[in-house]
């Protein structure tokens, strides 16, 4: 199990930007052996920065990082799989020579990397393309050419910063089979991810961090759980006030107001929708990865 333990970061100012920045401020999480964790927050929360202290690229000033109990050090991080969020490809090397080359610098044997490579071309739908130079290939492809990069020692965790960003829906797939493919053989996949509906599909669990705290995370069914019970009401455009006096809480998205409240007496507040604007929804369903997103940053 990989345990995120009370990590905190702190970024002095420089000339250009002189105020200091608290970039993680006691940020905790665990994920278990297999287990397909997806890391979302809004821009700036601390995904990047947590990412990069677990791959020893940055420190943190406080707080632990642990592989099965014990403090992970560079000979641990030698056998992760890391997608860096500044890409990392030699844009002149062709794709087969640049996969084989990152073998090779994990300590692979010649064989065992041509094999690796073979396969990972295979699964990524990048055979035909081997002989190219990166510079060559689609933003799609130079994707899968990283992932295969950070897939060919065979990791035993993988930690990928924003894998599926700019992905049409054929190479997310390509993506998402291959993780999935490795979270069943045990591997814990941490991946960032601006695409909840993805998250959603993909993840066993989540983390939504906020200002560089972890402020829910849990399966998808059990942070979707915790908010079970709760009548969501939509209103389109309403008059301002609508909801006064009514119990629960409104947040505004564009025109749409949603009020989510427990008990009270639903027959009211219905009237008091309709009479308010168009009620785009009323009803108890549960709440989508993006509703609880939005409620657990707000
Ligand atoms: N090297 C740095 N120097 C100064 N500030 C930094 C540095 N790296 C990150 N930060 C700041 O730390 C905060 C967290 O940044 P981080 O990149 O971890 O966020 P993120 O969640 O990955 O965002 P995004 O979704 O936009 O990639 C931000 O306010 C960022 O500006």
């Amino acid at each position: 199990m990989l345990e995120i333990n009370e990590l905190r970061k702190r970024f002095a100012g420089s000339p250009g930007s002189p105020v200091a920045k608290i970039a993680l401020d006691g940020i905790s999480f665990t994920v278990r052996p297999g287990e397909m964790f997806g890391f979302v927050g809004a821009n700036g929360a601390g995904k990047t920065t947590t990412m990069r202290i677990v791959m020893g690229v940055l420190q943190a000033d406080s707080g632990s990082v642990s592989l099965r109990g014990e403090p992970i050090g560079p000979g641990d991080r030698r056998r992760f799989g890391y997608m860096p969020e500044e890409r990392g490809l030699y844009q002149k090397m062709r794709v087969g020579e640049q996969i084989e080359y990152f073998g090779r610098l994990h300590g692979m044997s010649a064989a065992a990397v041509k094999k690796a490579t073979d396969d990972l071309l295979e699964q990524l739908g990048l055979t035909e393309r081997r002989n190219d130079a990166v510079q060559a290939l689609s933003l799609g492809n130079q994707q899968r050419v990283q992932l295969a990069v950070a897939l060919v020692h065979d990791p035993e965790l993988l930690i990928l910063d924003e894998p599926f960003s700019g992905l049409d829906p054929i190479a997310v797939d390509a993506l998402a089979t291959v993780l999935q493919e490795r979270c069943r053989g045990g591997v814990p996949v941490i991946f960032s991810s601006h695409q909840l509906e993805l998250v959603e599909r993909l993840c066993d669990s989540v983390g939504i961090v906020s200002a560089g705290r972890m402020v829910a995370a849990g399966t998808v069914a059990g942070l979707r759980a915790a908010e079970a019970g709760e009548l969501r009401v939509v209103v389109r455009d309403p008059a301002p006030g609508w909801a006064d006096g009514l119990p629960g809480t409104v947040t505004v998205d564009g025109d749409r107001h949603i009020l989510r409240c427990t008990g009270g007496d639903d027959q009211e507040i219905l009237r008091r929708a309709v009479k308010a604007g168009r009620v785009e929804h009323f009803g108890a369903e549960q709440p989508s990865l993006t509703d609880i997103f939005k409620e657990a940053v707000a």
